[in-house]
């Protein structure tokens, strides 16, 4: 398959059935990084956990196309063949590093399909070998990035990423830069929600501000994403 392409249409995402925000029209696809800006609570979060299928839409639908799930069949959701990590870190702060990354691995199926060391990704974030140190013991930026390591720990084309930079400092947020650059590089598609540039060359941009331009593109070499009709979602917000 030549790769992920995901398009939404009419899509409206909220919280118990209560429109957050939308609708919305977009199309995204390998090779291509969409950031997702707003004000706080323009739904963000809410429309990336409706990608990740943690979250039922509103309404309207999201369409998959182009990518081969876990099972050998084509990826009808972005859940199937995404990465998820959320404003929370998503590892346990009283067992070590390395077990809860070995859940990760687990979880995502990672001993069927291959994927990198611990100690390999912990290494590419930046983090010495910590892997036997309790999640809890680290300082906040570095248990955000042991979180990060999971990106790397097994290959999965979508990463969809909440805020991924809170808590790092300069230099991790340039190193987390040249990941997502080459996870993009590679063909992948990353969704990302932020408050704080992330530093990628080529991104697509979709505001969520409900006063805000629908959707613009931020580097015009980059394809085209269809305007989201915010202005309609005006009385919702
Ligand atoms: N569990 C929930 N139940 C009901 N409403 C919720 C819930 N979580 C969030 N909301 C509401 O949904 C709206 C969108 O919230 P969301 O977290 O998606 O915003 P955001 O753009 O990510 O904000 P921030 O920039 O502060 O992270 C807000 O009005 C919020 O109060």
């Amino acid at each position: 398959m030549s790769g992920p392409i995901a398009t939404a249409a009419g899509l409206v995402v909220g919280r118990g059935g209560a429109a957050a925000a939308g609708p919305l029209d977009f199309r995204i696809a390998a090779g291509e990084a969409l950031v997702v800006t707003g004000a706080n609570g323009a739904g963000k979060s809410t429309l990336l956990r409706t990608l990740a299928g943690l979250l039922p839409s509103v309404a309207g639908r999201i369409d998959v196309t182009g990518a081969t799930a876990p099972d050998g069949e084509p990826a009808r959701t972005l859940a199937e063949i995404a990465h998820y990590v959320g404003h929370r870190n998503a590892m346990k702060p009283t067992i070590s590093v390395g077990e809860n990354l070995a859940f990760w691995r687990r979880y995502l199926g990672g001993n069927r399909d291959g994927g990198r060391a611990v100690a390999d990704c912990l290494d590419a974030l930046g983090l010495p070998d910590l892997s036997h140190l309790p999640q809890g013991y680290l300082s906040a930026g570095q248990q955000r990035r042991a979180s990060l390591a999971r990106l790397l720990l097994v290959p999965r084309p979508v990463w969809i990423l909440d805020e991924p930079t809170s808590a790092l400092d300069a230099a991790s947020q340039l190193k987390f830069a040249g990941i997502v650059e080459a996870h993009v590089a590679a063909g992948g598609l990353v969704i990302a929600a932020t408050h704080q540039p992330l530093g990628l060359s080529r991104t697509l941009t979709l505001d969520l501000t409900p006063s805000a331009h629908a959707t613009r593109e931020a580097d015009r070499a980059a394809p085209s994403i269809d305007a989201a009709e915010l202005a309609a979602a005006e009385g919702w917000l």
